[in-house]
């Protein structure tokens, strides 16, 4: 890589964006120069770096999108659903690439990305950290072998200020499931139990969720059986995991054609 790529940061005022503007302040060859909030943030006009806690960037944070098309290469999102979808048009004519993690699209929303991916690279993932995506493959791989011998559940647990449940990496575990097993998650899934449910139906996936205090992001997947269960659990400890993979994502993306990507593409575990 001989030129710096130019990278926005989309949601930059949140947790997930101060931390990729970390993460990008010790990129050697990437370097932020937009970052986009909501419209309407009280955050709008601050300097990102020092919001970030790097020091004055002189990068400021603005609600015009349009800057993000004409002056990034790839822009980085953690935002909601409705940010992603406004940034997703903005992107639409330029060439811009993009990295995701905003979780709880809607189908129309996840439409509007695939739609966007068959003109430039698109790295989309629930989750960007290096150990939540080996314990995918590890899923696949248990529940191939374990199917019809144990019950699979699913645990994630999360601060209180998530919005989304069960979390984005809790589906695609399930997702891992299912793809091992060749079904569909919605045919499967029981995401809320209560009341008289009677005994647990054979070939279901359940989703269990917490919410509390600064928890970062835990997830099991339980497969239990008659005399013995396994657990494949992830503990996250730091949000920097999740910024330094998807700034690993930006640089990856720069090599690639056209096309929906997911980090296990990244991290060649496909
Ligand atoms: N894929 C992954 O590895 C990870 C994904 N996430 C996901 O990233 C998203 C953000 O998480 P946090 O940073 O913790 O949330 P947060 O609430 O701290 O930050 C979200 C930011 O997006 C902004 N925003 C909201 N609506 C917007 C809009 N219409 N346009 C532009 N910006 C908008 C907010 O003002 C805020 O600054 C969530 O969906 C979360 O589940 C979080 C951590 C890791
Ligand atoms: O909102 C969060 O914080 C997180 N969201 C992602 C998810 O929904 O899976 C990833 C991570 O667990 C943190």
């Amino acid at each position: 890589m001989n030129k710096a790529w130019r990278v926005g940061v989309h949601g930059a005022g949140g947790r997930m964006g101060r931390a990729v503007i970390q993460a990008l302040h010790q990129h050697p060859q990437l370097s932020l120069s937009v970052a986009t909030d909501a419209p309407g943030s009280s955050l709008i006009g601050t300097d990102s770096g020092e919001l970030a806690g790097v020091g004055r960037n002189a990068v400021l944070l603005t609600d015009q999108l349009d800057q993000a098309a004409a002056q990034c290469d790839v822009v980085i999102d953690f935002s909601r659903p409705q940010g992603t979808l406004l940034l997703v048009e903005a992107l639409a004519a330029s060439d811009v690439a993009l990295v995701t993690g905003t979780t709880g699209l809607a189908a129309a929303e996840q439409a509007k990305l695939l739609e966007l991916a068959q003109s430039r690279p698109v790295v989309q993932a629930a989750n960007f950290s290096v150990g939540v995506n080996v314990c995918v493959k590890l899923t696949e791989m248990a529940a191939r072998i374990m199917h019809g011998m144990a019950d699979i559940e699913i645990i994630e647990a999360h601060h209180k200020h998530k919005v989304d449940a069960p979390s984005g990496t809790a589906l695609r575990l399930g997702q891992a499931v299912c793809d091992a097993l060749d079904q569909n998650l919605d045919d499967v899934a029981v995401k809320s139990r209560d009341g008289n449910i009677g005994p647990r139906p054979d070939g279901t996936i359940g989703f269990s969720t917490v919410r509390g205090g600064d928890i970062v992001g835990e997830h099991t997947v339980l497969f239990a059986a008659e005399g013995e269960r396994v657990e494949i659990t992830h503990k996250a400890s730091s949000r920097m995991n999740f910024a330094t993979g998807a700034v690993r994502a930006a640089a990856w993306l720069r090599e690639q054609p056209a096309g929906l990507y997911d980090m296990t593409h990244v991290l060649g575990l496909e």
